[in-house]
C-alpha cells in the first residue's frame, strides 16, 4: 500500500477501490475488486454480509420454514388421519444460532474476503472528501472507486413512551432463545407479517397493528385482502387504520390504540426502515445530506468515482436488489462490458403463507401510467392443482397488461415465491400475452393458473 500525506495530521493510505459496508452486495464488489488484482479496503462496522444472513432473510426464513413445517402437519387431519404437533422453538433458535450466524460471528466472511486478497477494516466510515474515506484514526484515498452499501437501520416512529422500553426490532427478535407467550407487532408490512404469523404458528398470541388502512400496503390489493384473511383465520389479531396513542412498559408492554388497549409480553417494531445520509457524509461529496436515499444512474454512480448499491437506493430492499447492482457497479468499476441496470421487473416475495410474490408493476401503477390497461384475476382453489391440493390452497394469480405486453403479476399461493419465476420471465423480457396465451402450462401445477388469469384478461 502506498502512504501519502492528506488529511492534516492523518497520513492517508492510497488504494483503488474502497467499499462502504459490506451487505451482500458490497461483500460482492469488495470481493470481485480484490481477485482482479485491484487494491481493495473493505470497511464493516457490524458483521460482513450484513443485515441479510445475521438479523434479516436467512434467520427469519428459518424460522419460517419451521413454522410451516408445524402449519403443514396440523393439515394432516383434513387429509390423511390425525396428527399432534407440539411446537418447541428450540430447534429453531439452535439452528440460526450454529448453522446460520455462527452466534453472530463474520470471521468466516472476514476471510473469505481477506483471502482474495482484500483488507478489512472494522469500523464506522465516513466519506472525507470526492475520493477520502476516514474510519477510526485512518484515512483511505481510493484512486478508482468508493462503492457505499450502507444499508439500513429499522426505522422506530415517534411514539409517545416507546423510545426508552425494551422493544425489538428485528436485530433482537431474530437472537430470540424463546418465543414469547404474546407478541404485539408494530407495522403490517413484510418483517412485521412473516414474523408474526411465524411466532403465531408456535402457539405465540400475536396481534399486528398496522397504521395503513391494509396490510401490505405497497401490495395489490387482492394480496392485503388475502393474507389479512388467513392471519385472522390462524388466530391472530390485526388492526388496520390503527393509530397508536402510547406506548409504555411495565414488565409487559400496553399499546393504547384510539379505541382500545393491546397488552403483551414483547413488541417488535417492523414500521420500516431508515437511512442517515448525514453521518455517512455524503455531503463531501455535494450530494444532500437530509435525503432519504442516494439516486445512482444507471450504473450505479452517484458522483465522479462514486457508486452506490443495495437498499441505500431506494430500488427495492432486497437481497436480491443488492447484488444485481453489485453485479452493474462491478463491470463499471473493472471496465467490462454489460446491460446497465433496469428496474422494469424487480420480483419481491413475502414469505407468508401463502406466499405473496409480486413482479414488476401493480394494477394500480400501471393505470397511473395511462397506457390501455387490462387485468386478468383467477382464484388458486378454482384450479385443478388448488382443488386437488385441498387444505392450505388459498392464493391467486393476477396478470396485469398494458398495451398487449405483461407488465406486472402477483402469484400468491402456495410455494408463491416459485410460480412467480415464470411470471417474472415474462415481465423482464416484455412478453405480449398473446404470445404467453400460446404456451403450454403442464398439468396440474400451480402456475398452470396462469393460462386461466391470461383467459380472463379484460
Ligand atoms: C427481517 C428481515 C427479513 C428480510 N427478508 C428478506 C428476504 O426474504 N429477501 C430479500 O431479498 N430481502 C430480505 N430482507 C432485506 C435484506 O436483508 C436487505 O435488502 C439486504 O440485506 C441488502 O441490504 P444492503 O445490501 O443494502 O446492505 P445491508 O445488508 O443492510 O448491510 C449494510 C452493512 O453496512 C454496514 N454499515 C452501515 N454504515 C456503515 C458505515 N458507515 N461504515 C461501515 N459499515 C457500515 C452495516 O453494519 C451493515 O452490515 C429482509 C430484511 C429484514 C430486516
Ligand atoms: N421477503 C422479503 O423480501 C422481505 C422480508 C422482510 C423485509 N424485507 C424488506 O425490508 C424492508 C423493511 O420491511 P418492513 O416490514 O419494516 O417495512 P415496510 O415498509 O414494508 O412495512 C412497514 C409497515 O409499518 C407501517 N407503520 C409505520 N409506522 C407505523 C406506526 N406508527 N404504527 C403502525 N404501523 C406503522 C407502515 O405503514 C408499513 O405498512 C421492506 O421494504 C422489504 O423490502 C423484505
Amino acid at each position: 500500500m502506498v502512504r501519502s500525506g492528506s488529511m492534516a495530521g492523518m497520513p492517508s493510505e492510497e488504494v483503488d477501490v474502497v467499499v462502504i459496508g459490506m451487505g451482500p452486495g458490497g461483500e460482492y464488489v469488495a470481493a470481485q475488486c480484490a481477485t482482479a488484482g485491484l487494491t481493495t479496503v473493505g470497511i464493516e462496522s457490524r458483521l460482513v454480509g450484513g443485515e441479510c444472513p445475521y438479523f434479516g432473510c436467512v434467520p427469519s426464513k428459518m424460522i419460517i420454514r419451521a413454522a410451516d413445517s408445524l402449519a403443514e402437519a396440523g393439515r394432516v387431519p383434513q387429509l390423511a388421519g390425525s396428527s399432534t404437533v407440539t411446537p418447541d422453538f428450540t430447534p429453531v433458535a439452535r439452528r440460526i444460532r450454529d448453522e446460520a450466524t455462527d452466534n453472530w460471528n463474520d470471521q468466516v466472511a472476514v476471510d473469505r474476503f481477506t483471502k482474495t486478497g482484500g483488507v478489512f477494516v472494522r469500523g464506522r466510515a465516513r466519506i472525507t472528501g470526492p475520493h477520502t474515506v476516514a474510519v477510526g484514526d485512518r484515512e483511505f484515498t481510493a484512486s478508482r472507486a468508493i462503492v457505499i452499501n450502507t444499508g439500513t437501520d429499522p426505522a422506530v416512529p415517534p411514539i409517545d413512551g416507546l423510545a426508552g422500553t425494551p422493544y425489538w426490532t428485528n436485530r433482537e427478535i431474530l437472537r430470540a432463545e424463546q418465543r414469547p407467550a404474546s407478541l404485539c407487532v408494530i407495522g403490517g408490512g413484510a418483517i412485521g407479517l412473516e414474523l408474526a404469523q411465524a411466532y403465531a404458528r408456535f402457539g405465540t398470541d400475536v396481534t399486528v397493528i398496522e397504521v395503513s388502512d391494509r396490510l401490505l400496503a405497497l401490495e395489490e390489493p387482492e394480496s392485503s385482502e388475502l393474507i389479512s384473511r388467513i392471519l385472522v383465520a390462524e388466530g391472530l389479531t390485526v388492526h388496520t387504520g390503527a393509530k397508536i396513542a402510547r406506548v409504555s412498559y411495565d414488565g409487559g408492554f400496553s399499546v393504547e390504540l384510539d379505541g382500545g388497549m393491546v397488552t403483551a409480553e414483547k413488541l417488535l417494531v417492523a414500521a420500516g426502515r431508515r437511512t442517515a445520509l448525514g453521518e455517512l457524509g455524503v455531503g463531501a461529496l455535494g450530494l444532500d445530506e437530509s435525503a432519504r436515499f442516494l439516486e445512482p444512474d444507471d450504473r450505479m454512480r452517484i458522483a465522479d468515482g462514486v457508486y452506490a448499491i443495495g437498499d441505500i437506493t431506494g430500488k427495492g430492499a432486497f437481497t436480491h436488489m443488492s447484488m444485481y447492482q453489485a453485479a452493474v457497479a462491478t463491470r463499471t468499476v473493472l471496465g467490462q462490458d454489460g446491460p446497465p441496470a433496469a428496474y422494469h421487473a424487480v420480483p419481491r416475495v413475502t414469505f407468508t403463507d401463502p406466499e405473496i410474490g409480486s413482479v414488476g408493476m401493480t394494477e394500480k401503477q400501471a393505470r397511473n401510467a395511462g397506457s390501455r390497461v387490462r387485468i386478468g384475476l383467477t382464484q388458486l382453489p378454482s384450479s385443478a392443482r388448488g382443488w386437488i391440493h385441498k387444505v392450505g390452497n388459498d392464493g391467486f394469480i393476477k396478470l396485469v397488461e398494458s398495451d398487449g405486453i405483461l407488465v406486472g403479476a402477483t402469484a400468491a399461493g402456495p410455494s408463491g415465491g416459485e410460480v412467480l419465476s415464470a411470471l417474472t420471465v415474462a415481465v423482464h423480457a416484455r412478453l405480449s400475452t398473446e404470445s404467453l396465451r400460446h404456451m403450454i402450462y403442464a398439468y396440474p401445477t400451480f402456475h398452470r393458473a396462469i393460462e386461466d388469469a391470461l383467459g380472463k384478461l379484460a
